[in-house]
């Protein structure tokens, strides 16, 4: 007889697991001789954790689904080339983060395309206005003025040196629409002082505030809490800079160097001449170095056979 018990998400724990059903089985008088254990190697087992902020579930499960971990930045100026970014480069990527600041035509309209579009292509949309406010403040630059950003960003990101009141403010606001967001714990740029005490106190500030926060902007990992997303810009597949402090690394040394989750790329794919073969690229180069990283391929399922 065999007896298949179930699905189960850790391998270090398959053999406690077997034998600990197998006692229950066999009190029932059944008796075993082997069991095949299904063991589900996939990156969802992160989004499913109790404390895990459903915006990173949301996450985790399309970079599963869509075989990418690319956030494409597409710092354009003006809207139409932004919605053909986003329809052309949508397959390929989990995240579009935008610059609206930079638009030079904005309006309502564009916003709601571009909510229409991440539906589409199931991807989230990044608004990177950089926060650094009282409370008060940044409330209503969030979700008033001509942008009204927390009615179609999922999330936006912000600085944590004003304390937590920019959460307070952030998250009246977003929290009620299910938006969160990204922390900057540390810059990409040359000479960045984001680094040290201000980092730790990052850290300790999106942990505390688990219920709005999802993530950082980082160079490298500052988290091992699994439910928070690292997002790293910066990242081009050769290394150097742009001339005025910015600074690439590639998407191999970004994830399994730097322990990060996702790249965030932007003139190394539109200043190509072919943005979705450069995105093609990209996608590919992140996948491959998650699953490098992760040592698994993901959303597989392993058979063994255990002899009782
Ligand atoms: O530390 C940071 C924080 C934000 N950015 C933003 O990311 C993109 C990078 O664009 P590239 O063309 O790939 O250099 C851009 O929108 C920045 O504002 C960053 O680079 N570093």
């Amino acid at each position: 007889m065999q007896i298949t018990f179930g699905h189960f998400f850790s391998l270090t724990r398959w053999n406690v697991i077997v034998l600990e059903t197998t006692e229950v089985l066999e009190k029932e008088g059944l008796k075993i001789t082997d069991a095949v254990v299904l063991m589900d190697r996939e990156q969802g087992g992160r989004a499913t954790l109790p404390d895990t902020h459903p915006l990173s579930a949301r996450l985790l499960k399309i970079t599963a689904d869509k075989k990418t971990i690319l956030c494409v930045s597409a710092d354009v100026i003006h809207s139409e080339e932004l919605l053909e970014i986003a329809d052309a480069l949508g397959p390929l990527i989990c995240v579009l983060k935008t610059h609206v600041d930079i638009l030079q035509d904005f309006t309502a309209d564009v916003a709601s395309s571009l909510k229409g579009l991440a539906i589409k292509h199931n991807f989230l949309i990044f608004e990177d206005c950089k926060f650094a406010d009282i409370g008060n403040t940044i409330k209503h630059q969030y979700e008033g003025s001509l942008y009204r950003i927390s009615s179609w960003a999922h999330t936006i990101k912000a600085y944590a040196l004003p304390g937590p009141g920019v959460l307070q403010g952030l998250g009246a606001a977003g929290k009620p629409l299910g938006q969160g967001c990204l922390l900057i714990a540390q810059m990409s740029s040359q000479g960045s002082l984001a680094t040290g005490d201000y980092t730790q106190a990052v850290v300790k500030m999106a942990e505390d505030h688990i219920y709005f926060v999802f993530g950082f902007i980082n160079v490298s990992k500052i988290s091992e809490k699994p439910g928070l997303v690292h997002m790293t810009p910066g990242v081009q597949i050769l290394s150097g800079g742009d001339g005025l402090g910015q600074q690439y690394s590639s998407p191999e040394d970004v994830i399994c160097t730097k322990g990060s989750d996702i790249i965030i790329v932007g003139r190394g794919i539109l200043a190509s001449s072919d943005q979705l073969r450069a995105a093609e690229e990209y996608r590919t180069a992140g996948w491959q170095a998650y699953l490098k990283n992760s040592h698994r391929p993901a959303n597989e399922i392993f058979y063994c056979k255990i002899a009782i």
